[in-house]
């Protein structure tokens, strides 16, 4: 039996909750503001880390927008997206499904069609050069209106072909996914699937809306759901994926520790999790990360690792025969 982090990594698996401007890494930060011409308020990389000190969502986002900052040009865009998917390759993530907060850059001047450009070249490298595949998500700001998610899907119809789902992340109390009800009708009407993050610190009701109200694909976090047995039986019924990071989920105190997650008790109970990595250079772990954690801290086996794997395809937008080969790859590691 070969060793847990060479059976993960080899373990064809894809992510499929990933911020890519939450995989901006310290030292590409540096780089970039320098290239920019931008002062940042760090003497160097070690300072940056240091200022990564948060203990809940909202403090998490207000460094992780002025990390944005420094994302300006097409080739900005295009080596952040690119960074992250040689971290996939070397973890063996087969395929993506990130996301994207058009409105981090454009409520700051810089322009959509700069960013959809830049990431999308970036995506389309993957394919040939790493064979990685991806289909990239849209997300709406929930702090923000309705009215302004409806001009960004609006600004983003000439791209159409390059994102294949919207998303909603951002502040979630106070947020709930209703409030974006006619703006998901639309993107649904428009042929997009849809994702929304829920029941990350919001409780089960934003759950149930998420699913009600916006008609969603998926649910984004979700571990909150766990509180309600009625939810969680509907979630085993429909078998609805959670995308759900660990990581993620201890360094915003959504559990206290590790080893209090219930992500492998959801998973025994036949419920669609997954492993994904959130905002890695903020919390510490691409994917591959992430599973490790559960097994050094839950004790995860071999088995539920490879289920994980499995249900990381079955959750993906890929098409059903694609989907099918990948899960044998899977089996026969
Ligand atoms: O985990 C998250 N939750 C909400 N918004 C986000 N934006 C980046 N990461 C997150
Ligand atoms: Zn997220």
């Amino acid at each position: 039996m070969m060793n847990m982090t060479d059976f993960i990594t080899q373990l064809p698996k894809a992510e499929l909750h990933l911020h890519l401007e939450g995989s901006l890494e310290p030292a590409l930060m540096m780089q970039l503001a320098n290239r920019n011409g931008i002062t940042l308020p760090y003497a160097d990389i070690a300072a940056i880390k240091a200022a990564y000190q948060f203990s809940n969502l909202q403090d998490f986002l207000d460094i992780y927008y002025q990390g944005a900052n420094v994302l300006q040009t097409e080739q900005d865009f295009f080596d952040l997206t690119w960074a992250y998917l040689l971290r996939c390759k070397a973890q063996g993530v087969v395929h993506t499904e990130p996301f994207f907060d058009p409105q981090t850059h454009t409520d700051r001047g810089i322009s959509f069609k700069v960013l959809i450009k830049g990431i999308s070249a970036a995506l389309k490298q993957a394919e040939t050069e790493l064979g990685i595949s991806s289909y990239l998500i849209l997300s709406f700001l929930r702090h923000l209106s309705e009215e302004a998610a409806f001009e960004t899907l609006e600004m983003a119809m000439p791209y159409r072909d390059q994102f294949i789902a919207v998303g909603l992340d951002s502040s979630e109390m106070g947020h709930p996914p209703e409030k974006f009800q006619r703006v998901f009708a639309k993107a649904r009407a428009k042929g997009f699937k849809t994702v929304a993050h829920a029941g990350e610190e919001g409780p089960p009701a934003y759950v149930w809306s998420a699913l009600d109200q916006l008609n969603v694909d998926r649910i984004d976090h979700g571990v909150r759901a766990y509180e309600d047995a009625e939810l969680m039986q509907r979630l085993i019924d429909e078998q609805i994926p959670l995308t759900v990071c660990p990581l993620s989920n201890t360094r915003l105190k959504v559990f206290a520790d590790m080893s209090d997650h219930t992500i492998l008790k959801m998973l025994d109970q036949g419920v669609m999790v997954t492993v994904n990595s959130d905002d890695p250079a903020y919390f510490g772990g691409y994917v591959a990360e992430n599973y490790m954690a559960l097994y050094e801290s839950l004790a995860m086996s071999p088995a539920q690792a490879r289920q994980l794997a499995i249900n990381s395809i079955k959750a993906s937008f890929l098409p059903d025969e694609r989907k099918l080969s990948i899960i044998q790859q899977i089996r026969n590691v």
